[in-house]
């Protein structure tokens, strides 16, 4: 079985000294040896540094929710992989719907800001997912494979080994619509199948892909027991310690029971 990675994505809230005690309640769930699950936060950008400092000694790891695809220079308001890697992240996540979707990003811009980060040695959490319009209109797979062509463009098998992949219906996120865990088992199987065409059976056997949309206490352990779901992207259940200390929790249980 992969390694279960249950992540949070603070999204464009907490202030610096609520994300400090939520970093700081997380770590005190998470050792830094012994944890069979892998977990991740995601502050926003002005906080890292202190979140950094409030996981340290623990088992939890540092995300940024985005990076741009070039080194330095006169690009106002962006922030560079090094940047990140300089300040402590583990990892970035790029494509997220909200980008796609609310800030105009493309397959081809997201694929920039993967290979930089992959270069720059900074592991990916890619998202990928559909609208409801598109699940509807029963494209759901040809957008994965649209996401996906366009967001793995010239990423190799080996540097495919640093990326995670995060299925998100959009219609599922922060809505309290979940999609069922058959719904997420078919498009997990789909993205591996997928994975599997275009590296092979060992990438396709070895990548980790999260589901994302409305993930709760109450249901994460049935969506993480879907045999292609290996992981979590939480969003609003991840801003209480409470909620997303649970959905580790799931996520142990899920990963010991196997
Ligand atoms: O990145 C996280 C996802 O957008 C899911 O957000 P949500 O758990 O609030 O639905």
């Amino acid at each position: 079985m992969r390694r279960l990675y249950v992540a949070g994505n603070w999204k464009m809230n907490t202030t610096r000294t609520s994300g400090v005690d939520l970093a700081t309640a997380i770590a005190a769930k998470v050792p830094a040896e012994g944890c069979p699950v892998d977990v991740l936060v995601a502050p926003p950008f002005p906080y890292l540094t202190a979140v950094s400092d409030a996981i340290s000694g623990s088992g939890v790891k540092l995300g940024a929710q985005n990076a741009y695809f070039e080194a330095s220079g006169a690009f106002t308001g962006e922030v560079a992989v090094d940047m990140l890697r300089d300040v402590g992240c583990d990892a970035v996540i790029l494509g997220h719907s909200e980008r796609r979707h609310v800030l105009g990003e493309t397959d081809e811009t997201i694929n920039r800001k993967v290979l930089a980060s992959l270069e720059g040695g900074l592991p990916v959490i890619l998202c990928i997912g559909e609208l409801l319009e598109d699940r509807k209109a029963d494209r759901t797979e040809a957008i994965l494979d649209e996401q996906l062509t366009g967001g793995l463009n010239d990423v190799s098998a080996e540097q495919l080994s640093e990326i995670v992949l995060a299925y998100e219906p959009v219609w599922a996120i922060g809505t309290g619509e979940t999609a069922t865990p058959e719904q997420a088992q078919a498009a997990h199987a789909y993205t591996r199948d997928w994975i599997r065409r275009k590296y092979g059976d060992a990438p396709a056997d070895a990548i980790r892909i999260q589901y994302g949309g409305s993930v709760k206490p109450n249901n994460a352990a049935e969506l993480l027991g879907q045999s292609d779901v290996d992981g979590a992207l939480v969003g609003g259940a991840s801003l209480k310690a409470d909620s997303f200390t649970a959905i580790i929790e799931a996520a142990i249980s899920v990963a010991e029971g196997a």
